[in-house]
């Protein structure tokens, strides 16, 4: 069975790192110890023992050094060098995966370093595509009972699910401090956040009596996270006492089911369409290039592939031209004895002629696949 990977996202402070080491900890002693990654380049010491750390094979202070970066383009470059490794990263996990109920990964407190880089991209995309993967959203407890803050902070988890369109568990953090029922309640009874809001000290000394433009635009957005809130598992835990992580875990298997009902479905849907939109291209490439070679016998040119294409893409696919005017428009390209050879060919030898034009067209289409991938990445 698959394991059931969790990766811990949290601003910086919220106890990422203390919340994996309970969690470490609890599942070693229900005796179903978890594979443990370390993706945060800075961190100084982890309170657990990882399988993966990614410190130990890129040294933070020297990409520092060496690429004159500040501290959050050192960690951006050093999850890009990563990157270039998450397919061995992948395999490792997978090799284990058997004896594995769950995979746990930690992420850097610079939450945009990992979320919005292309390098977070595809590590989030590679342990998604592989097993069923699961964000837990840590989320300091004490420091967002201020409505504008709760509602901050829930925004950035929505931008998160928007962005990695991976099933989601908020786990309030610290309940040994501030128990979470508050910030719960806000969740799943509007009038209640709403009055919270009004008597909200920081939102009147903005807006005089919580009644301009910002508690409107408050409001607004209180409505549209009532609907994000329909969409998560939330949990109040403390890493110190160790309390609801229980209720933690019944979280990531009610997640777990999800990702396999819909998300893996939508996921998969996503990937298929591509593959289609991609080969229906290079069909529609070839038919081109047979036209251009002037190939006539489709079916010995084993381009019979094509009749799809043709009954769906009326005019695009390969047409059979009339003879003459085949002929008299072709002519300066082809000579006459050309046109005898073509149709003289052998099928193997046509064969040979369409693998080779297959290829050319396959390698330009790779290297402008290529192309586009270093456009996104500068770009983002
Ligand atoms: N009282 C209490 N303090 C906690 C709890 N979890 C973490 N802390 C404290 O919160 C602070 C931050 O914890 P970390 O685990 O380092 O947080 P982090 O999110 O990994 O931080 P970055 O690596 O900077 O992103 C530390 O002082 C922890 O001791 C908890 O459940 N209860």
């Amino acid at each position: 069975m698959a394991p059931a990977t969790v990766l811990c996202i949290g601003m910086a402070g919220s106890g990422k790192t203390t919340f994996m080491q309970r969690l470490n900890s609890h599942l070693h002693a229900q005796k179903t110890p978890p594979y443990v990654l370390n993706l945060d380049p800075a961190v100084l010491k982890v309170p657990f023992q990882p399988n993966i750390d990614i410190r130990d094979s890129i040294k933070y202070k020297k990409v520092m050094e060496e690429y004159n970066l500040g501290p959050n383009g050192a960690i951006v470059t050093s999850l890009n060098l990563f990157a270039t490794k998450i397919d061995q990263v992948i395999n490792l996990v997978e090799k284990r995966s058997e004896n594995l109920k769950h995979c746990i990964v930690d992420t850097p407190g610079q939450i945009e370093c990992f979320i919005w880089s292309a390098s977070g991209a595809i590590i989030t995309e590679a342990f998604a595509s592989t097993f069923p993967t699961v964000i837990a959203y840590i989320v300091d407890t004490p420091r967002n009972t201020s409505p504008t803050t709760f509602m901050s902070n829930m925004l950035y988890a929505c931008s998160i699910l928007y962005k990695t369109k991976l099933p989601m568990i908020i786990v309030f953090n610290k309940t040994d401090v501030k128990d979470a029922e508050f910030a719960k309640e806000w969740m799943t009874d509007f009038e209640i956040f709403q009055q919270a809001m009004q008597s909200s000290d920081e939102l009147n000394e903005e807006t005089g009596n919580g009644s301009g433009y910002m508690a409107s635009l408050v409001n607004s957005m209180s409505l549209m996270l009532e609907e994000f809130y329909s969409t998560l598992d939330v949990v109040g835990v403390s890493s110190f006492t160790g309390a609801g992580f229980d209720d933690f875990l019944k979280a990531v298997d009610n997640k777990v089911d999800e990702y396999n009902e819909f998300y893996k479905a939508e996921r998969d849907r996503i990937i298929k369409a591509k593959e289609e939109h991609a080969k229906k291209q290079k069909q529609k490439e070839l038919s081109s290039l047979m036209k251009d070679l002037g190939i006539k016998d489709k079916k010995a040119a084993g381009v019979e592939v094509l009749s799809d294409l043709e009954s769906e893409d009326e005019g695009e696919g390969l047409v059979e031209p009339d003879e003459n005017e085949f002929k008299a428009e072709r002519s300066y390209t082809f000579p006459e004895d050309r046109y005898a050879e073509i149709d003289e060919n052998t099928e193997d030898d046509l064969q040979a002629r369409y693998q080779s034009a297959f290829e050319q067209t396959a390698k330009t289409a790779d290297s402008k696949t290529a192309e586009d991938i270093a456009k996104y990445i500068r770009q983002s």
